[in-house]
């Protein structure tokens, strides 16, 4: 069953469409990433999950949730440029955002310090927030998002702000509090998405353009890539190349044939059998495998 089902969600600013017809289900206990390039949506999409922001049309339920309930009990949200009260210690703005998520001051006491440990900066819980570093106040943030114990956590570019270690931390963090609550979280760096995450929702210009399990697409778009050297010609073997119908694509690039193809054994066969009858002045025959890298850059340089 779905724990949140978003339907045709589209979400228009000045006539332009920010969020265009998104379709997607979470199931519970994953966490996935919403990876896109600047300006493909995240933000828009997250805030309308968040209840912050109205769609234009669409509709975005939660399972097990009464008609007139109120979403955000459930969920915990972190945006990307987070405000912080900085004259306040870390603790007294953890117990602070926790009675304004309707929590009992010895409640959100007892959270504040839990979460305090949980994310690493309880040393530092009774220093103003204003002398912590980046990363210090990127895991304030996710224990303010968590106060309250939601079933869902969002996280609007966690990382992208941090140094290498802030990043290490926080990529850390998210994996211990993926066995606590679903996490969605957007970026759009190809690798913090495969370190923490189950599955993956790749936006492009508000639109879906794949999603998946991080396992399932990379078979999906696993091909092997053939690249050739020649020692001149290169083009005149680029074209005799692609009348050979195990090759589906070829192109040059920093002056060496690249070659796709879906059965490596038989393109093998054919490029070496014609290299050898018309003795062409091959130099490398070298295979490798076509990344997920690649298909996002693919689709981000559309
Ligand atoms: N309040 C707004 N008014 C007008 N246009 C907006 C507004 N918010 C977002 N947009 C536009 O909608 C598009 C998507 O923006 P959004 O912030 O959701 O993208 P993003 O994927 O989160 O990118 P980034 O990582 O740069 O924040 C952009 O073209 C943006 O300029």
């Amino acid at each position: 069953m779905a724990m949140i089902k978003v339907d045709h969600l589209t979400k228009t600013f000045e006539g332009k469409n920010a969020v265009n017809n998104l379709s997607f289900e979470l199931s519970p206990g994953k966490c996935v990433a919403l990876l896109g390039p600047n300006g493909a949506g995240k933000t828009t999409t997250l805030r309308m999950l968040s209840g912050l922001l109205k769609p234009s049309s669409g509709t975005v339920s939660f399972e097990g949730m009464k008609e007139d309930g109120d979403i955000r009990e459930h969920i915990g949200y972190l945006p990307q440029y987070p405000v912080f009260h900085n004259w306040m210690s870390g603790k007294e703005f953890l117990v602070y955002v926790g009675q304004l998520a309707n929590l009992t001051k010895p409640q959100a006491i007892e959270q504040a310090e839990k979460y305090l440990d949980r994310v690493g900066i309880a040393d530092a819980k009774n220093r103003r927030i204003g002398k912590y570093s980046g990363g210090m106040k990127q895991r304030l943030g996710i224990a303010q998002a968590m106060i309250h114990s939601p079933q869902l956590l969002m996280l609007d570019e966690p990382v992208s702000s941090l140094d290498p270690i802030g990043r290490r931390d926080v990529l850390n963090l998210m994996e211990e509090l993926k066995a606590q609550t679903t996490i969605l979280f957007s970026t759009h760096i190809l690798s913090d998405a495969e370190e923490v995450s189950d599955d993956l929702l790749l936006m492009h210009q508000g639109e879906m353009v794949e999603s998946g399990s991080i396992e399932s697409l990379r078979e999906k778009h696993q091909t092997t890539k053939i690249h050739l050297t020649f020692r001149e010609n290169v083009d005149t073997y680029l074209n005799k190349l692609r009348e050979i119908p195990s090759i589906s694509e070829g192109y040059i690039e920093r002056n060496e044939v690249q070659l796709l193809v879906a059965d490596i054994d038989q393109a093998r066969i054919d490029i070496l059998a014609k290299a050898s009858s018309e003795q062409w002045p091959l130099i490398k025959f070298e295979v490798s495998r076509v990344s997920l890298e690649e298909l996002f850059m693919k689709v981000v340089n559309q």
